[in-house]
This record gives C-alpha cells, structure tokens and sequence, in this order.
C-alpha cells in the first residue's frame, strides 16, 4: 500500500519542479518578446507587433518538433496561447467580429489570436470592415465558406468597395447542438431556433429526430441560445461558446449532417504578410465581357503549376466588367513563380486585385 503513494508523491514533485522549469522558461520567453517589440518600436514608431508569418511559423515548428504523448494541435493550442499573453504584454491585439457574442465567429476569432486577445462583437459584416478600416480595431474577422453551405456572398462583397488586406485565415470544425434551458425536457420541444446555414446544416437529422418541431430562424446562433433561455418549450442549434454563455444544457451532441462540416474565416486587416513558406493569396479579378476570358484568365496558373484552392464568380456590381471572380490559390504573391503569373494575368484581365497573401491556417 505504501509504494504507490510513495509514487505518487514522488511524481507529484517531479511535476512540481517541472512547473518550476516551465513558469521560468515562460517568463523568459515572454522578456524576450518584450525587447522584440522595444526593438519594433524604435525603428519604426507605430509599427505592428503582431506578425502573422512569424506566429504560423512558430506553431509549425513547435507541431513537427512535437513527440507527444499530447498530440501536435493540442500542443500548438498551448503555445498559442502563450504566444497571445507575451503579445498582450506589449499591446493586446484588438479584434472585431461578426457577433453577438457566442458566435462561432468569436470561437475563429479566439482560436487564431489566442484568449488574450480583446474580441469586439459587430452586427453585421460589413460594420466589421469599417471598423478595421477606422482604426478602431487592428483586426477583423468574418465568415468566407462553409464546407456544406458554400460561400458567405457578403464577405466577397465587402472586399469589392474595401482596401483591407487579408492577413490571414482560420478554419473552424463546426459542431452543432441542440440546446435546452436546463428544466427543458425532450418531448416538449416544440420549436427550435437557430441560423439559416445550421439549419441548413442540420437538415436531416431535424427530419429524423424532431419532424413536427416549428424551425424559426433568426439572425445568429447565439441569438437562438439567448431566446430559449426563458422558453420551456424551446430548443436551439448552437455551438458550445453560446451553450456556455447561456448556461443552457444539450440535449444532442455535434447533431450537423456531416462530420466534416467546416466554416472558413479570413482575417482582416491593413497589412501586407511576408512569406511564412506556406501561404495562400487570395485575388478579385474583373474580366472584361469576351469569348475564351475565362480560359485566358485561368491559362498561367495552369502553366505555372500553381494549385487554384477556389474559383467564385461574383455578379460585377459597377456595369463596367461582366464578371468578377474571387480566387484562392497556393503560393506567396513574392514567390517568384508567382510574380510571373500575376503579371500575365494582369495582362489580360480589365482589372486585378490582391485581396492578400497570407500564411495557410494553422491550427
Ligand atoms: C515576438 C514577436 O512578436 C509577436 C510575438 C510572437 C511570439 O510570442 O512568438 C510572435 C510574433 C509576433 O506576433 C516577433 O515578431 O518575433
């Protein structure tokens, strides 16, 4: 009886001495990156602490040099977050996003600048790109495409009347559930609440599980989570930022038709990103109204052996093009291999943007 305990104890002061180590090594760290912003400082006054290409670096390496026994993204997530608290020391990064609160546009927000990071909730998408265009916010995060729903036609838009650059990206796995104030019981849902796209999302498992339920939409999850707070007879599809923030309980776990579903987010902001070595950028392109422009447009990333990720067109709102198209593709506008594309594309296009390049999300 006695060995064991012994053990343990003997174990638990091991971990403690560990933490000891860690609480150090954190520290020093975190100096480290107090004299980098000091040195940021002075050589150029207003310049950005934050560095999209050196944080996706740094959880790369940290990823590959990982032997577990805790697996790579868990670890990732710490050092992401110490990665935030060192970066708040010097200047908390401010981030609006497509709220209320509890959306899953605040989780992306989270998960890519970390849980020190100050999150604003806007109303709508575009309140979330004027904001970051005044200055009031150093960042902005919106919703681009789901894996289910398909794109998010707002955001495109947003980017055709806007000079913001995108400084990154961030996918999230989009688990839905269907929440109940805690004295709700099953068999007296008789209307659920959610987001056109979960529904959408959700579709046949509502079909299967709650046919004759009346579906309300309204204008966000967590708004769906705040109504049935006070509803006994209510059930909503929300994540679990909004089943937390509501203190509501779950009557079905991760309910969304495909187990895959994801929603991508951008980050936006007024900075260009250097090469981080895996990146994305991400273009509008206006095409004048002709035979073959498609092909022509779509020809150099074929010779260039460059891997296009996505292809939206959009209807041209000005009446001067006919189409737009928004495309996704892999590689860094300083790549070279790159450089040359764009500049034959800009040949033949009425008008090119570069929305950005931007390391490819990490976590
Ligand atoms: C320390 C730096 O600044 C910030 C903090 C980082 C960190 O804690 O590792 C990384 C990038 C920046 O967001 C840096 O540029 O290296």
């Amino acid at each position: 009886m006695t060995e064991p305990t012994l053990s343990l104890e003997a174990l638990r002061q091991r971990i403690d001495a560990l933490d000891n180590d860690i609480l150090r090594l954190i520290s020093e760290r975190a100096a480290c990156a107090q004299q980098v912003a000091e040195i940021k400082a002075e050589h150029e006054p207003g310049a950005v602490f934050y560095r999209p290409e050196r944080e996706a670096q740094v959880l790369r390496r940290i990823m590959e040099l990982n032997q577990g026994p805790l697996d790579s993204e868990e670890m990732a997530r710490l050092f992401r977050e110490i990665m935030s608290a060192c970066l708040a020391l010097e200047q908390p990064v401010k981030v609006a996003y497509l709220g209320p609160e509890g959306t899953f546009t605040q989780q992306a927000a989270l998960k890519h600048f970390g849980e020190s990071a100050i999150s604003l909730p806007m109303a709508a998408i575009d309140e979330v790109f004027r904001e970051v265009e005044a200055g009031a916010v150093n960042y902005g995060v919106v919703p681009v495409e789901n894996s289910t729903e398909g794109v998010i036609n707002h955001t495109l838009d947003s980017f055709m009347d806007s000079g913001l650059r995108i400084c990154g990206e961030v996918v999230l796995r989009i688990h839905h559930h269907l929440l109940v104030a805690e004295t709700t019981r099953r068999d007296k849902v008789s209307r659920i609440y959610s987001h056109p796209q979960s529904f959408a999302q959700c579709r046949k498992w509502l079909d299967a599980h709650f046919p004759q339920a009346e579906r309300v939409p309204v204008s966000s999850n967590a708004e769906a989570a705040r109504l049935v707070k006070t509803e006994w007879h209510s059930a909503a599809i929300a994540g679990d930022m909004a089943a937390k923030l509501y203190g509501l309980a779950k009557l079905a776990e991760k309910i969304e038709d495909r187990p895959d579903n994801s929603t991508r987010f951008l980050i936006i902001g007024n900075q260009d990103v250097p090469i981080s070595g895996e990146d994305k950028t991400s273009l509008v392109v206006a095409m004048r109204n002709q035979p073959g422009a498609l092909h022509g447009l779509l020809e150099p990333f074929h010779r260039h052996q460059i891997d296009m990720t996505r292809l939206e067109t959009r209807p041209s709102r000005t009446g001067v093009w006919n189409y737009v198209f928004f495309i996704d593709f892999k590689g860094h506008r300083e790549e070279p291999r790159v450089a040359a594309m764009l500049e034959e594309v800009q040949l033949r296009a009425a008008e090119v943007k570069v929305l950005g390049s931007y390391p490819v999300g990490v976590l």
